[in-house]
Protein backbone atom coordinates (compact mmCIF):
# COMPACT_ATOMS: atom_id res chain seq x y z
CA UNK A 1 0.00 0.00 0.00
CA UNK A 2 2.79 2.72 0.98
CA UNK A 3 4.67 1.82 -2.27
CA UNK A 4 1.15 2.28 -3.83
CA UNK A 5 1.31 5.85 -2.33
CA UNK A 6 4.85 6.37 -3.49
CA UNK A 7 4.07 5.45 -7.24
CA UNK A 8 0.89 7.67 -7.15
CA UNK A 9 3.07 10.70 -5.43
CA UNK A 10 5.60 10.25 -7.77
CA UNK A 11 3.27 10.31 -10.89
CA UNK A 12 1.37 13.04 -9.83
CA UNK A 13 4.65 14.97 -8.85
CA UNK A 14 6.45 14.39 -12.59
CA UNK A 15 3.18 15.87 -14.12
CA UNK A 16 3.22 18.95 -11.76
CA UNK A 17 6.68 19.22 -12.99
CA UNK A 18 6.38 18.70 -16.55
CA UNK A 19 3.45 21.44 -16.51
CA UNK A 20 5.06 23.44 -14.19
CA UNK A 21 8.18 23.67 -16.83
CA UNK A 22 5.87 23.96 -19.78
CA UNK A 23 3.99 26.73 -17.79
CA UNK A 24 7.28 28.46 -16.88
CA UNK A 25 8.74 28.55 -20.54
CA UNK A 26 5.75 29.58 -21.50
CA UNK A 27 5.55 32.62 -19.65
CA UNK A 28 9.65 32.93 -20.20
CA UNK A 29 8.59 33.05 -24.15
CA UNK A 30 5.59 35.17 -23.17
CA UNK A 31 7.61 37.48 -21.65
CA UNK A 32 10.81 37.67 -24.24
CA UNK A 33 7.74 38.34 -27.18
CA UNK A 34 6.30 41.11 -24.61
CA UNK A 35 9.98 42.82 -24.18
CA UNK A 36 10.30 42.71 -27.98
CA UNK A 37 6.75 43.97 -29.04
CA UNK A 38 7.61 46.97 -26.10
CA UNK A 39 10.81 47.93 -27.79
CA UNK A 40 9.73 47.54 -31.66
CA UNK A 41 6.28 49.07 -30.80
CA UNK A 42 8.33 52.33 -30.06
CA UNK A 43 10.04 52.59 -33.10
CA UNK A 44 8.01 54.40 -35.83
CA UNK A 45 6.46 52.73 -38.68
CA UNK A 46 2.83 52.49 -40.94
CA UNK A 47 -0.38 51.82 -39.02
CA UNK A 48 -1.51 48.01 -39.23
CA UNK A 49 -4.52 45.98 -39.25
CA UNK A 50 -4.87 43.90 -35.64
CA UNK A 51 -3.13 40.90 -35.49
CA UNK A 52 -2.28 40.88 -38.90
CA UNK A 53 -0.37 43.92 -38.58
CA UNK A 54 1.09 45.12 -42.06
CA UNK A 55 0.62 42.00 -44.31
CA UNK A 56 -2.09 42.91 -46.00
CA UNK A 57 -0.70 46.16 -47.45
CA UNK A 58 2.00 42.88 -49.90
CA UNK A 59 0.62 41.73 -52.60
CA UNK A 60 1.91 37.98 -53.41
CA UNK A 61 4.32 37.82 -56.30
CA UNK A 62 3.96 41.25 -57.43
CA UNK A 63 7.53 42.56 -56.26
CA UNK A 64 7.28 45.92 -58.02
CA UNK A 65 4.53 46.58 -56.32
CA UNK A 66 5.93 45.49 -52.88
CA UNK A 67 9.01 47.91 -53.70
CA UNK A 68 6.87 51.04 -53.96
CA UNK A 69 4.86 49.81 -49.85
CA UNK A 70 8.44 49.54 -49.09
CA UNK A 71 9.51 52.80 -50.43
CA UNK A 72 6.21 54.34 -48.68
CA UNK A 73 6.99 53.12 -45.14
CA UNK A 74 10.41 55.39 -45.81
CA UNK A 75 8.14 58.16 -45.13
CA UNK A 76 7.47 57.49 -41.21
CA UNK A 77 11.07 57.83 -40.11
CA UNK A 78 14.71 57.48 -40.57
CA UNK A 79 14.22 53.48 -38.91
CA UNK A 80 10.55 51.90 -39.40
CA UNK A 81 8.78 49.30 -37.71
CA UNK A 82 6.43 46.82 -39.92
CA UNK A 83 4.46 43.78 -38.96
CA UNK A 84 3.92 40.13 -40.31
CA UNK A 85 1.31 38.91 -38.01
CA UNK A 86 3.39 38.63 -34.95
CA UNK A 87 6.61 39.19 -36.49
CA UNK A 88 8.32 42.78 -36.72
CA UNK A 89 10.84 43.59 -39.68
CA UNK A 90 12.74 46.53 -38.71
CA UNK A 91 13.97 48.64 -41.73
CA UNK A 92 17.07 50.65 -40.74
CA UNK A 93 18.13 53.92 -42.89
CA UNK A 94 19.93 56.00 -40.77
CA UNK A 95 23.43 55.85 -41.19
CA UNK A 96 24.58 56.26 -37.82
CA UNK A 97 22.61 53.19 -36.55
CA UNK A 98 23.83 51.21 -39.73
CA UNK A 99 27.29 52.15 -38.56
CA UNK A 100 26.52 50.72 -35.09
CA UNK A 101 24.49 47.65 -36.85
CA UNK A 102 26.97 46.13 -39.68
CA UNK A 103 30.13 48.16 -38.49
CA UNK A 104 30.55 45.92 -35.41
CA UNK A 105 31.71 42.83 -34.59
CA UNK A 106 28.94 41.30 -32.89
CA UNK A 107 26.91 42.30 -36.68
CA UNK A 108 28.23 39.42 -38.59
CA UNK A 109 25.12 36.96 -38.30
CA UNK A 110 22.60 37.18 -41.26
CA UNK A 111 20.60 34.83 -39.01
CA UNK A 112 19.10 31.37 -39.16
CA UNK A 113 16.31 32.38 -41.92
CA UNK A 114 18.34 33.81 -44.47
CA UNK A 115 21.03 30.97 -43.72
CA UNK A 116 18.52 28.48 -44.22
CA UNK A 117 17.11 29.36 -47.19
CA UNK A 118 20.87 29.52 -48.68
CA UNK A 119 22.26 26.62 -47.47
CA UNK A 120 20.72 24.62 -50.17
CA UNK A 121 21.84 26.12 -52.80
CA UNK A 122 25.30 27.74 -51.44
CA UNK A 123 25.99 24.90 -48.89
CA UNK A 124 28.71 26.56 -46.45
CA UNK A 125 29.92 29.26 -48.87
CA UNK A 126 30.25 32.76 -47.22
CA UNK A 127 26.52 34.14 -47.86
CA UNK A 128 25.06 31.00 -45.97
CA UNK A 129 27.76 30.16 -43.54
CA UNK A 130 28.06 31.74 -39.64
CA UNK A 131 30.41 31.87 -36.97
CA UNK A 132 33.77 30.62 -37.18
CA UNK A 133 32.71 28.70 -40.33
CA UNK A 134 32.23 31.95 -42.14
CA UNK A 135 35.61 33.50 -40.74
CA UNK A 136 37.74 30.48 -41.92
CA UNK A 137 36.18 30.83 -45.54
CA UNK A 138 36.14 34.64 -45.80
CA UNK A 139 39.85 34.92 -45.15
CA UNK A 140 40.56 32.07 -48.08
CA UNK A 141 38.17 33.35 -50.44
CA UNK A 142 39.10 36.84 -49.82
CA UNK A 143 42.83 36.05 -50.94
CA UNK A 144 41.40 35.05 -54.33
CA UNK A 145 40.06 38.07 -55.12
CA UNK A 146 43.70 39.72 -54.46
CA UNK A 147 44.50 42.31 -56.95
CA UNK A 148 47.15 40.39 -58.44
CA UNK A 149 44.42 38.07 -59.52
CA UNK A 150 41.82 40.48 -60.75
CA UNK A 151 44.36 42.16 -62.90
CA UNK A 152 44.78 39.00 -65.10
CA UNK A 153 41.21 38.68 -65.81
CA UNK A 154 40.84 41.62 -67.11
CA UNK A 155 41.72 39.71 -70.74
CA UNK A 156 38.68 37.54 -69.91
CA UNK A 157 36.22 40.52 -69.55
CA UNK A 158 37.53 42.18 -72.80
CA UNK A 159 37.18 38.74 -74.58
CA UNK A 160 33.96 37.93 -73.46
CA UNK A 161 32.97 42.30 -73.86
CA UNK A 162 33.98 41.49 -77.61
CA UNK A 163 31.66 38.53 -78.09
CA UNK A 164 28.86 40.67 -76.45
CA UNK A 165 29.20 43.51 -78.63
CA UNK A 166 29.12 41.34 -82.23
CA UNK A 167 25.92 40.13 -80.85
CA UNK A 168 24.36 43.52 -79.82
CA UNK A 169 25.05 44.54 -83.98
CA UNK A 170 21.79 42.66 -84.78
CA UNK A 171 19.65 44.58 -82.18
CA UNK A 172 21.39 47.95 -82.59
CA UNK A 173 19.06 49.41 -84.84
CA UNK A 174 17.62 52.35 -83.21
CA UNK A 175 14.88 50.31 -81.99
CA UNK A 176 13.76 49.34 -78.01
CA UNK A 177 15.26 46.01 -76.85
CA UNK A 178 15.80 44.58 -73.80
CA UNK A 179 19.47 44.62 -73.20
CA UNK A 180 19.58 42.48 -70.02
CA UNK A 181 19.25 39.19 -71.46
CA UNK A 182 22.51 39.98 -73.62
CA UNK A 183 24.78 41.52 -70.70
CA UNK A 184 23.47 38.55 -68.61
CA UNK A 185 24.97 35.46 -70.90
CA UNK A 186 28.00 37.61 -71.07
CA UNK A 187 28.79 37.48 -66.73
CA UNK A 188 27.67 34.18 -67.11
CA UNK A 189 30.49 33.35 -69.60
CA UNK A 190 32.85 35.87 -67.87
CA UNK A 191 32.12 33.82 -64.33
CA UNK A 192 32.95 30.05 -65.26
CA UNK A 193 35.79 30.72 -67.28
CA UNK A 194 37.49 33.27 -63.99
CA UNK A 195 36.63 30.93 -61.60
CA UNK A 196 36.70 27.67 -63.50
CA UNK A 197 38.68 28.05 -66.03
CA UNK A 198 35.64 26.83 -67.95
CA UNK A 199 34.71 27.86 -71.34
CA UNK A 200 30.69 27.39 -71.29
CA UNK A 201 29.67 30.22 -74.82
CA UNK A 202 26.78 30.41 -73.30
CA UNK A 203 26.79 34.16 -75.41
CA UNK A 204 27.08 31.55 -78.44
CA UNK A 205 24.63 29.68 -77.60
CA UNK A 206 25.91 26.66 -75.53
CA UNK A 207 24.34 25.76 -72.20
CA UNK A 208 21.58 28.08 -72.39
CA UNK A 209 19.92 25.67 -70.46
CA UNK A 210 22.33 26.34 -67.22
CA UNK A 211 22.08 30.40 -67.54
CA UNK A 212 18.15 29.60 -67.38
CA UNK A 213 18.15 27.59 -64.17
CA UNK A 214 20.60 30.21 -62.29
CA UNK A 215 18.73 32.90 -63.49
CA UNK A 216 15.15 30.57 -61.99
CA UNK A 217 16.87 29.74 -58.90
CA UNK A 218 17.56 33.02 -57.94
CA UNK A 219 14.13 33.57 -58.83
CA UNK A 220 12.90 30.71 -56.50
CA UNK A 221 14.78 32.02 -53.68
CA UNK A 222 13.34 35.57 -53.93
CA UNK A 223 9.89 34.40 -54.04
CA UNK A 224 10.73 32.74 -50.67
CA UNK A 225 12.17 35.61 -49.43
CA UNK A 226 9.42 37.93 -50.17
CA UNK A 227 6.75 35.87 -49.29
CA UNK A 228 6.06 35.16 -45.15
CA UNK A 229 3.93 31.95 -46.31
CA UNK A 230 6.42 30.49 -48.65
CA UNK A 231 9.63 31.25 -45.73
CA UNK A 232 7.73 28.13 -43.79
CA UNK A 233 9.52 24.38 -45.44
CA UNK A 234 6.29 22.47 -44.94
CA UNK A 235 4.22 24.83 -46.81
CA UNK A 236 6.90 25.63 -49.54
CA UNK A 237 7.07 21.70 -49.61
CA UNK A 238 2.94 22.06 -50.90
CA UNK A 239 4.04 24.01 -53.88
CA UNK A 240 4.95 23.14 -57.49
CA UNK A 241 8.42 25.43 -57.33
CA UNK A 242 9.44 23.46 -54.74
CA UNK A 243 10.07 20.67 -56.67
CA UNK A 244 11.19 22.46 -59.33
CA UNK A 245 14.06 24.24 -57.19
CA UNK A 246 15.24 20.82 -56.00
CA UNK A 247 15.51 19.84 -60.09
CA UNK A 248 17.46 22.61 -60.79
CA UNK A 249 19.17 22.81 -58.06
CA UNK A 250 20.42 19.03 -58.38
CA UNK A 251 21.44 19.79 -61.36
CA UNK A 252 23.66 22.85 -60.70
CA UNK A 253 25.33 21.26 -58.11
CA UNK A 254 25.84 17.84 -60.02
CA UNK A 255 27.70 20.51 -62.98
CA UNK A 256 29.46 22.54 -60.59
CA UNK A 257 30.48 19.47 -58.89
CA UNK A 258 32.01 18.00 -62.15
CA UNK A 259 33.82 21.01 -63.27
CA UNK A 260 35.70 21.09 -59.93
CA UNK A 261 36.80 17.54 -59.97
CA UNK A 262 38.26 18.20 -63.82
CA UNK A 263 40.12 20.75 -62.37
CA UNK A 264 41.34 19.26 -58.93
CA UNK A 265 42.48 16.51 -61.16
CA UNK A 266 44.27 18.22 -63.54
CA UNK A 267 45.51 20.73 -61.06
CA UNK A 268 47.39 18.40 -58.35
CA UNK A 269 48.50 15.84 -61.47
CA UNK A 270 50.44 18.59 -62.49
CA UNK A 271 52.06 18.62 -59.11
CA UNK A 272 51.90 22.57 -59.07
CA UNK A 273 52.84 24.10 -55.73
CA UNK A 274 50.85 26.52 -53.08
CA UNK A 275 50.16 29.63 -55.51
CA UNK A 276 50.83 32.92 -53.48
CA UNK A 277 48.55 35.94 -54.73
CA UNK A 278 51.33 38.34 -53.07
CA UNK A 279 54.19 37.24 -55.34
CA UNK A 280 52.78 39.35 -58.26
CA UNK A 281 55.69 37.92 -61.48
CA UNK A 282 54.10 34.48 -60.27
CA UNK A 283 50.52 34.82 -60.65
CA UNK A 284 51.15 37.34 -64.18
CA UNK A 285 52.59 33.89 -65.31
CA UNK A 286 50.59 31.32 -63.91
CA UNK A 287 47.20 32.96 -64.22
CA UNK A 288 44.97 31.20 -61.98
CA UNK A 289 41.47 30.98 -61.97
CA UNK A 290 39.44 31.73 -58.75
CA UNK A 291 39.28 27.70 -58.62
CA UNK A 292 43.11 27.22 -58.66
CA UNK A 293 43.57 29.59 -55.57
CA UNK A 294 41.18 27.80 -53.84
CA UNK A 295 42.48 24.35 -54.50
CA UNK A 296 46.30 25.25 -54.21
CA UNK A 297 45.25 26.60 -50.86
CA UNK A 298 44.22 23.60 -49.44
CA UNK A 299 42.25 24.29 -46.59
CA UNK A 300 38.96 24.08 -47.91
CA UNK A 301 37.23 20.34 -48.59
CA UNK A 302 35.78 19.93 -52.45
CA UNK A 303 32.49 20.09 -51.01
CA UNK A 304 33.09 23.72 -48.89
CA UNK A 305 34.59 24.66 -52.67
CA UNK A 306 31.64 23.45 -54.33
CA UNK A 307 29.72 25.85 -51.57
CA UNK A 308 31.99 28.95 -52.55
CA UNK A 309 31.80 28.77 -56.06
CA UNK A 310 28.22 28.50 -56.23
CA UNK A 311 28.10 31.36 -54.21
CA UNK A 312 29.98 33.01 -56.49
CA UNK A 313 27.60 32.27 -59.77
CA UNK A 314 24.77 33.23 -57.48
CA UNK A 315 26.29 36.55 -55.96
CA UNK A 316 27.92 37.42 -59.14
CA UNK A 317 26.94 37.61 -62.57
CA UNK A 318 23.32 39.12 -61.92
CA UNK A 319 24.53 41.98 -59.85
CA UNK A 320 27.25 42.94 -62.22
CA UNK A 321 24.63 42.44 -65.40
CA UNK A 322 21.97 44.92 -63.43
CA UNK A 323 24.83 47.05 -63.00
CA UNK A 324 25.56 47.32 -66.50
CA UNK A 325 22.07 47.61 -67.75
CA UNK A 326 21.40 50.38 -65.22
CA UNK A 327 24.27 52.11 -66.44
CA UNK A 328 22.83 52.31 -69.87
CA UNK A 329 19.74 53.47 -68.92
CA UNK A 330 21.40 56.09 -67.22
CA UNK A 331 23.34 57.28 -69.95
CA UNK A 332 20.22 57.35 -72.47
CA UNK A 333 18.53 59.68 -70.12
CA UNK A 334 21.43 61.56 -69.66
CA UNK A 335 23.31 62.45 -72.99
CA UNK A 336 25.83 65.05 -72.03
CA UNK A 337 27.21 62.45 -69.37
CA UNK A 338 27.63 59.93 -72.09
CA UNK A 339 29.29 62.60 -73.99
CA UNK A 340 31.71 62.91 -71.00
CA UNK A 341 32.16 59.35 -70.69
CA UNK A 342 33.43 58.83 -74.36
CA UNK A 343 35.57 61.82 -74.16
CA UNK A 344 37.37 59.81 -71.32
CA UNK A 345 37.25 56.51 -73.39
CA UNK A 346 39.02 58.65 -76.38
CA UNK A 347 41.30 59.91 -74.00
CA UNK A 348 42.56 56.27 -72.99
CA UNK A 349 42.20 54.61 -75.92
CA UNK A 350 43.15 57.76 -78.35
CA UNK A 351 43.93 56.34 -82.22
CA UNK A 352 43.41 52.31 -81.72
CA UNK A 353 40.02 53.15 -80.48
CA UNK A 354 38.80 49.62 -80.82
CA UNK A 355 41.24 47.91 -79.20
CA UNK A 356 40.48 45.66 -75.96
CA UNK A 357 40.73 46.58 -73.07
CA UNK A 358 43.61 46.44 -70.89
CA UNK A 359 44.46 45.71 -67.13
CA UNK A 360 46.17 49.45 -67.22
CA UNK A 361 43.21 51.40 -68.71
CA UNK A 362 40.43 49.77 -65.80
CA UNK A 363 42.64 52.32 -63.33
CA UNK A 364 41.79 55.15 -65.97
CA UNK A 365 38.34 54.66 -66.03
CA UNK A 366 37.88 57.21 -63.38
CA UNK A 367 34.76 59.67 -64.86
CA UNK A 368 33.32 55.96 -66.30
CA UNK A 369 33.48 54.49 -62.14
CA UNK A 370 31.70 57.87 -61.39
CA UNK A 371 29.04 57.05 -63.71
CA UNK A 372 29.00 53.67 -62.31
CA UNK A 373 28.61 54.30 -58.71
CA UNK A 374 26.31 57.06 -59.02
CA UNK A 375 24.15 55.21 -61.12
CA UNK A 376 23.85 52.06 -58.08
CA UNK A 377 23.00 54.97 -55.18
CA UNK A 378 19.86 55.81 -57.64
CA UNK A 379 19.33 52.20 -58.78
CA UNK A 380 20.96 49.70 -56.19
CA UNK A 381 21.21 45.90 -57.67
CA UNK A 382 21.10 44.65 -54.08
CA UNK A 383 18.40 46.68 -52.08
CA UNK A 384 18.79 44.62 -48.73
CA UNK A 385 21.40 44.19 -46.53
CA UNK A 386 20.25 41.41 -43.94
CA UNK A 387 21.63 41.24 -40.34
CA UNK A 388 20.42 39.65 -37.31
CA UNK A 389 22.05 41.03 -34.00
CA UNK A 390 22.81 39.03 -31.16
CA UNK A 391 22.92 41.90 -28.64
CA UNK A 392 20.01 44.80 -28.14
CA UNK A 393 21.26 47.63 -29.70
CA UNK A 394 20.24 51.30 -28.83
CA UNK A 395 19.23 53.55 -31.85
CA UNK A 396 19.88 57.28 -32.55
CA UNK A 397 16.13 58.22 -31.61
CA UNK A 398 16.83 56.09 -27.96
CA UNK A 399 14.44 53.49 -29.51
CA UNK A 400 16.11 50.09 -28.92
CA UNK A 401 16.61 47.32 -31.64
CA UNK A 402 16.10 44.35 -29.81
CA UNK A 403 17.84 41.28 -30.56
CA UNK A 404 17.14 38.49 -32.79
CA UNK A 405 14.96 40.49 -34.78
CA UNK A 406 14.63 40.25 -38.28
CA UNK A 407 16.70 43.71 -39.67
CA UNK A 408 16.76 45.20 -42.90
CA UNK A 409 19.27 47.61 -44.06
CA UNK A 410 17.27 49.53 -46.93
CA UNK A 411 19.98 50.67 -48.83
CA UNK A 412 18.01 52.09 -51.71
CA UNK A 413 16.64 54.64 -48.66
CA UNK A 414 20.13 54.95 -46.87
CA UNK A 415 21.44 56.21 -50.92
CA UNK A 416 18.17 58.79 -50.41
CA UNK A 417 19.13 60.36 -47.39
CA UNK A 418 20.04 64.78 -48.55
CA UNK A 419 21.66 64.98 -45.68
CA UNK A 420 24.69 62.79 -47.76
CA UNK A 421 23.46 63.58 -51.21
CA UNK A 422 21.46 66.64 -51.32
CA UNK A 423 18.66 66.96 -53.74
CA UNK A 424 19.19 63.29 -53.78
CA UNK A 425 16.94 62.08 -56.64
CA UNK A 426 18.87 63.90 -59.14
CA UNK A 427 21.60 62.15 -61.55
CA UNK A 428 24.91 63.21 -61.06
CA UNK A 429 28.51 61.34 -61.00
CA UNK A 430 30.23 64.90 -59.97
CA UNK A 431 29.09 63.60 -55.98
CA UNK A 432 31.71 61.21 -56.60
CA UNK A 433 34.50 62.68 -57.68
CA UNK A 434 37.68 62.59 -55.02
CA UNK A 435 36.85 66.47 -54.26
CA UNK A 436 32.88 65.60 -53.42
CA UNK A 437 33.64 62.31 -51.67
CA UNK A 438 35.72 63.31 -48.76
CA UNK A 439 34.40 63.62 -45.38
CA UNK A 440 31.11 61.80 -46.54
CA UNK A 441 29.70 59.23 -43.78
CA UNK A 442 31.25 55.78 -44.34
CA UNK A 443 27.98 54.12 -43.69
CA UNK A 444 25.85 56.69 -46.37
CA UNK A 445 26.92 54.99 -49.23
CA UNK A 446 26.48 50.77 -49.34
CA UNK A 447 25.69 49.31 -52.42
CA UNK A 448 28.17 46.45 -52.09
CA UNK A 449 26.93 46.28 -48.24
CA UNK A 450 29.35 47.05 -45.62
CA UNK A 451 31.65 46.11 -42.51
CA UNK A 452 33.06 42.88 -41.85
CA UNK A 453 30.71 41.55 -44.45
CA UNK A 454 31.20 43.45 -47.18
CA UNK A 455 30.71 42.43 -50.87
CA UNK A 456 33.75 40.12 -51.51
CA UNK A 457 33.28 40.56 -55.01
CA UNK A 458 33.50 44.33 -55.16
CA UNK A 459 36.06 45.33 -56.94
CA UNK A 460 35.85 42.41 -59.70
CA UNK A 461 32.59 43.55 -59.94
CA UNK A 462 33.48 47.16 -60.83
CA UNK A 463 36.68 45.98 -62.90
CA UNK A 464 33.96 44.10 -65.06
CA UNK A 465 31.55 46.44 -65.69
CA UNK A 466 33.75 48.97 -66.58
CA UNK A 467 34.94 46.60 -69.12
CA UNK A 468 31.78 46.01 -70.27
CA UNK A 469 30.92 48.86 -70.55
CA UNK A 470 33.84 50.64 -72.08
CA UNK A 471 33.84 47.88 -75.04
CA UNK A 472 29.80 49.00 -75.48
CA UNK A 473 29.89 52.44 -75.23
CA UNK A 474 33.10 52.96 -77.53
CA UNK A 475 30.73 50.94 -80.15
CA UNK A 476 27.68 51.61 -79.80
CA UNK A 477 25.64 55.21 -79.10
CA UNK A 478 23.02 55.08 -76.14
CA UNK A 479 19.97 57.09 -78.05
CA UNK A 480 18.06 59.49 -75.74
CA UNK A 481 14.95 57.94 -73.76
CA UNK A 482 13.62 60.73 -71.47
CA UNK A 483 12.65 59.78 -68.17
CA UNK A 484 14.53 56.15 -68.66
CA UNK A 485 15.68 56.53 -64.91
CA UNK A 486 12.75 57.09 -63.15
CA UNK A 487 10.60 54.07 -65.60
CA UNK A 488 12.98 51.48 -64.11
CA UNK A 489 13.01 52.85 -60.75
CA UNK A 490 8.80 52.33 -61.04
CA UNK A 491 9.79 48.72 -62.25
CA UNK A 492 12.15 47.90 -59.87
CA UNK A 493 11.67 44.67 -57.73
CA UNK A 494 11.81 43.68 -53.95
CA UNK A 495 13.75 40.97 -54.36
CA UNK A 496 17.42 39.59 -53.69
CA UNK A 497 17.88 41.94 -57.16
CA UNK A 498 16.37 44.24 -57.91
CA UNK A 499 16.42 44.10 -62.01
CA UNK A 500 12.85 44.65 -63.02
CA UNK A 501 11.36 41.12 -64.48
CA UNK A 502 10.15 42.60 -68.07
CA UNK A 503 14.21 43.58 -68.09
CA UNK A 504 15.75 47.01 -68.92
CA UNK A 505 15.03 48.43 -72.75
CA UNK A 506 17.71 50.97 -74.54
CA UNK A 507 18.24 51.80 -77.98
CA UNK A 508 21.66 51.53 -79.68
CA UNK A 509 23.32 52.61 -83.13
CA UNK A 510 26.67 52.12 -84.26
CA UNK A 511 29.00 54.58 -83.90
CA UNK A 512 30.28 54.25 -87.22
CA UNK A 513 26.86 55.46 -88.85
CA UNK A 514 26.64 58.50 -87.32
CA UNK A 515 27.70 61.72 -89.13
C1 LIG B 1 27.74 45.16 -58.91
C2 LIG B 1 27.81 43.93 -58.50
C3 LIG B 1 27.61 43.50 -57.07
C4 LIG B 1 26.85 44.07 -56.08
C5 LIG B 1 25.99 45.32 -56.16
C6 LIG B 1 27.02 43.25 -54.89
C7 LIG B 1 26.42 43.51 -53.67
C8 LIG B 1 26.60 42.74 -52.53
C9 LIG B 1 25.99 43.02 -51.26
C10 LIG B 1 25.07 44.20 -50.95
C11 LIG B 1 26.39 42.05 -50.41
C12 LIG B 1 25.98 41.92 -48.93
C13 LIG B 1 27.04 42.58 -48.07
C14 LIG B 1 26.71 42.63 -46.60
O1 LIG B 1 25.93 41.79 -46.12
O2 LIG B 1 27.23 43.55 -45.91
C15 LIG B 1 27.25 41.14 -51.14
C16 LIG B 1 27.85 40.04 -50.59
C17 LIG B 1 28.61 39.16 -51.32
N1 LIG B 1 28.98 39.28 -52.65
FE1 LIG B 1 28.53 40.78 -53.88
N2 LIG B 1 27.86 42.22 -55.19
C18 LIG B 1 28.25 42.33 -56.50
C19 LIG B 1 29.11 41.51 -57.19
C20 LIG B 1 29.71 40.39 -56.68
C21 LIG B 1 30.65 39.54 -57.40
C22 LIG B 1 31.14 39.79 -58.82
C23 LIG B 1 30.96 38.51 -56.56
C24 LIG B 1 31.87 37.35 -56.79
C25 LIG B 1 32.34 36.97 -57.95
C26 LIG B 1 30.24 38.72 -55.31
C27 LIG B 1 30.30 37.89 -54.20
C28 LIG B 1 29.72 38.17 -52.98
C29 LIG B 1 29.84 37.29 -51.83
C30 LIG B 1 30.57 35.96 -51.77
C31 LIG B 1 29.15 37.93 -50.77
C32 LIG B 1 28.98 37.41 -49.34
C33 LIG B 1 30.09 38.03 -48.46
C34 LIG B 1 30.06 37.55 -47.01
O3 LIG B 1 28.98 37.30 -46.49
O4 LIG B 1 31.14 37.47 -46.41
N3 LIG B 1 29.51 39.88 -55.42
N4 LIG B 1 27.37 41.60 -52.44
Amino acid sequence: MDNLITIENMKVFLVLTICGSAILLLLAKIWKFFRMWQSVSKIPGPPGVPILGNILEFVPGDLAQNFRVVKKFMKCGRNVKAWFGPFPIILIYDKDDIQKIIGTKQAESRGPLATKLLKEVCLNGLFSSEGNVWKRHRKIVQSTFHNNVLKNFVDNFSKNSLILTERLKTVADGESFDIFRYIGDCTFDVLFETAFAYNMDIQKGCNVSLAKNILRINDILTQRCTNPWLLNDTMFRLTKMSKEFAQLNSIMHGTVAKLIEERCNSFRESAKGKLDVDDADNMTKSKPVLLDILISDGQLSDYDIRGELLTALLAGTETTATTCCYVLCALSEHQQVQEKVLEEQRRIFCKDFLRPVAAEDVSRMVYLEQVIKETIRILPPVIFVHRQMDEDTLLHDGCVLPAGVFTLIFTYGVHRDPEAFPDPDRFDPERFSPENTLGRHPYSYIPFGAGRRICVGYKYALSEAKTILSSILRRYRVLETKGAVSAVEDKLQLGIITVPKEGVYIKLLPRETEI
